[in-house]
């Protein structure tokens, strides 16, 4: 009532299970030589509605600043990194973050997410980091009931580009696919001209599963070295996973983002449990380029709210109730470090209810 649509306030175990997953990450990319970057929670709309990014500006929370520019809460990580790291030189290539991203959509206008961005390293072994980052991350909280989701956007770029489709039918065609829409996809395309493109692209939104659909289209397109290169780089991946002992990997050639700024490999995770989405990335080089520079970049965010739900959590505490008075206050606060596990709180008055591991009171500041 007191709260605008989607704000929520947050209580109790919850957020030690959300420290949890946060103080995790940080421990593991860490280890990993990752830096810490932090961006501004206040930035101008531009940053992420230039076409390089595509965000729509109805989804930002947005308001005009005195000199009437639009300003908006941190709408995404990524792209607030890439805005600060072009100001800076540097060659620092790891870097990590923590925090809420702010877009209005079905589940509120405030997640919380960890990532990291990864620039200026080689193609593979970019992409390699980020997935290994991904899998200790997630065998660190505990979690082994996941699937990850390989896709390339130079499957659909390469599909499409003879359709000369103008931006707005683009942007149709990408949701529709997003949508699994087989219908309107081939609608789609085939009014711009070509059903045997439309045919191609209804095919692509079957083409997930395992190995097996890489070898398909290999087949399919043995005459394509463009797409082949795909296949070849996706079998990479997929095999030096499954030598990390990652076994559920697949491919779907058919997926599709929103973001406009991915340009490469795309990868998702999936916890098994929930089907939910608990991790997102994929290359970006795309993004660097409206800074007119040529930089390999490639990051993946965990989305917290969703491993928070999913962990376990820390075990229960001893629970531990020190009765004093105001005259052994003092005395019973000098005693909390005989607890250094346990969770204590001090009284004035014998607690009713047995809600307590251990009771121990103070007379004269002497222990009964
Ligand atoms: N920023 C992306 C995730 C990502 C990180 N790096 C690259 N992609 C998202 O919020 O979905």
């Amino acid at each position: 009532m007191f709260l605008p649509a989607g704000s929520q306030d947050q209580i109790g175990e919850k957020l030690n299970d959300q420290a949890k997953v946060n103080q995790i990450f940080r421990n593991v990319v860490r280890r990993r030589n990752y830096v810490a970057i932090e961006t501004p929670v206040v930035e101008y709309a531009q940053t992420f509605t230039n076409p390089s990014v595509g965000m729509e500006a109805n989804k930002l929370l947005k308001w005009f600043d005195g000199e009437g520019e639009i300003e908006v809460l941190r709408a995404d990580w990524t792209t607030a990194i890439a805005r600060a790291l072009m100001t800076k030189e540097t060659t620092q290539s790891k870097w990590f973050y923590q925090g809420s991203v702010f877009q209005k959509n079905e589940s509120g206008i405030e997640s919380q997410q960890a990532g990291i961005e990864i620039i200026l390293m080689d193609v593979l072994l970019g992409e390699m980091e980020t997935l290994f980052t991904a899998v200790d991350v997630l065998k660190e909280l505990s979690i082994q009931d996941y699937l990850i989701e390989l896709g390339h956007t130079g499957i659909f770029d390469y599909l499409i580009e003879p359709l000369l489709l103008n931006q707005a039918d683009e942007e149709k065609l990408r949701s529709a696919m997003d949508e699994k829409n087989e219908d309107l996809v081939y609608r789609i395309a085939s009014a711009n001209g070509n059903d045997q493109i439309a045919n191609q692209l209804v095919g692509l939104i079957q083409a997930y599963g395992g190995r097996d659909i890489l070898a398909d289209y290999r087949n399919k397109w043995q005459a394509n070295p463009e797409l082949l290169a795909i296949i070849d780089h996706l079998e990479k991946l997929i095999t030096s996973l499954k030598e990390l002992g990652v076994d559920d990997v697949i491919v779907d050639l058919g997926s599709v983002r929103q973001l406009r700024y991915y340009s490469g490999t795309m990868f998702s995770g999936y916890l098994k449990q929930t089907g939910d989405i608990c991790f997102s990335g994929g290359r970006y080089d795309r993004l660097y380029n409206q800074f007119e520079k040529n930089i390999s970049a490639v990051g993946l965010a965990f989305y917290v709210d969703v491993l928070t739900k999913i962990i376990k959590s820390d075990r229960k505490k001893r629970l531990v109730c020190i009765v004093a008075s105001p005259e052994t206050h003092v005395k019973a606060e000098q005693m909390r470090s005989e607890f250094p596990d346990a969770q204590v709180d001090i009284v004035y008055q014998q607690p009713t209810e047995n809600q307590y591991d251990e009771i121990i009171n103070l007379v004269d500041g002497v222990r009964l």
